[in-house]
């Protein structure tokens, strides 16, 4: 599948503070990719870098075959974006505000109506822009954004604090874009919509991945202990961890129909998330170097006790000798 955007070893310091580390991801046509995290992570810097509105302080990234350090305004005939500062004219009516934009990117009237019908605002298309809800004026941007039928899309919290229904409305057409074979870029925050969404995210932390690929990979990654999440017919609930004893238990209860919920218990892309910045909460409350981890802990323990017990015999003997002799 044809390569549509590369980070190759990204870095990025704004004064001095390093906002962006070695970073490194593909997107393929016809795909999803979800650069997740925190506020503060880093996303948009990286949207930045590739649309060519910042330069990286070290590593290449590219667009299209093309180093975004080189790309030109010509760029933006192939590629759409939406942000918060997405401008849409208030005073024009959804149907101006497209017919205008669709005049500068030289793209034929017809596919105003078609793209209206597909954001779902085809309703509302004589309204002013400026009197939309939040989730209309969201569906106008996206409108906006996809109306040259672009090569890449990028998108930057395109459901931020909207309700599940339009946020839904906006899932389906991403797929459908997808389908079309538009590769799309997208930042969230939301786990669970970059889960339903995406062939490969990156989580992103303080500017460094900590985990790149599939969502069902990563997760499965952290399934280390398999457990099953039960409820049967007489209200009773269960967590059961997989071993030969359970597995019976189970076959019973399966067997004689007293089960009414069963669930296996993977991990989700936000337990993992928040299960290694506890590791790290952890590190840092005590002050723990780097060098800790869970590999090297017998040799770290081993450290710490002969850095308790020395001083304590030291100080025992000590007291020894003023007192005892
Ligand atoms: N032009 C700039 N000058 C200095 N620092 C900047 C600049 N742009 C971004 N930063 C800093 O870089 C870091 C990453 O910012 P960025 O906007 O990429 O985060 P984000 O993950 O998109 O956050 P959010 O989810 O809140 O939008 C932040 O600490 C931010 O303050």
């Amino acid at each position: 599948m044809q390569e549509i955007i590369r980070l190759d070893h990204i870095s990025k310091t704004f004064d001095n503070v390093c906002v962006l580390k070695d970073i490194h991801a593909t997107l393929r046509k016809g795909e999803i990719l979800g650069f997740l995290g925190p506020s503060g992570a880093g996303k948009t810097t990286t949207i930045k870098i590739l649309t060519g509105q910042l330069f990286p302080s070290s590593g290449e990234a590219y667009i299209l075959g093309i180093n975004a350090n080189q790309i030109d305004e010509t760029i933006y005939e192939q590629i759409g974006i939406v942000t918060d500062s997405s401008g849409i004219y208030e005073y024009l009516s959804v149907e101006k505000n497209l017919e205008y934009f669709a005049k500068i990117l030289k793209v034929e009237k017809q596919r105003v109506e078609d793209v209206l019908h597909q954001v779902g605002l085809y309703e509302h298309r004589k309204k002013l822009a400026g009197k939309l809800s939040k989730g209309q004026t969201q569906r106008l941007i996206l409108a906006r954004a996809v109306l040259h039928k672009p090569q890449v899309l990028f998108l930057d919290e395109p459901t931020s604090g909207l309700d599940p229904s339009t946020a839904l409305q906006i899932h389906n057409m991403l797929f459908q874009l997808k389908e079309e074979g538009m590769a799309i870029f997208l930042t969230t925050h939301n786990m669970e919509e970059a889960t339903k969404l995406c062939d490969h995210v990156a989580l992103l932390k303080e500017g460094v991945i900590v985990e790149y690929g599939t969502p069902n990979d990563i997760c499965l990654k952290y399934h280390k202990v398999k457990k099953y999440d039960i409820r049967l017919r007489d209200g009773k609930q269960y967590l059961l961890q997989q071993n030969d004893e359970n597995v019976e238990k189970i076959n019973a209860w399966l067997k004689q129909d007293q089960i009414e919920t069963i669930h296996s218990c993977e991990p989700t892309l936000e337990s993992v998330f928040f299960g290694s910045d506890r590791k790290k909460t952890i590190m840092k409350i005590f002050h723990l170097p780097h060098i800790i981890t869970w590999r090297n802990a017998p040799v770290c323990a081993l450290f710490g006790s002969c850095c308790i017990i020395i001083p304590v015999f030291v100080i025992g003997a000590v007291i020894w000798k003023i007192y005892f002799l």
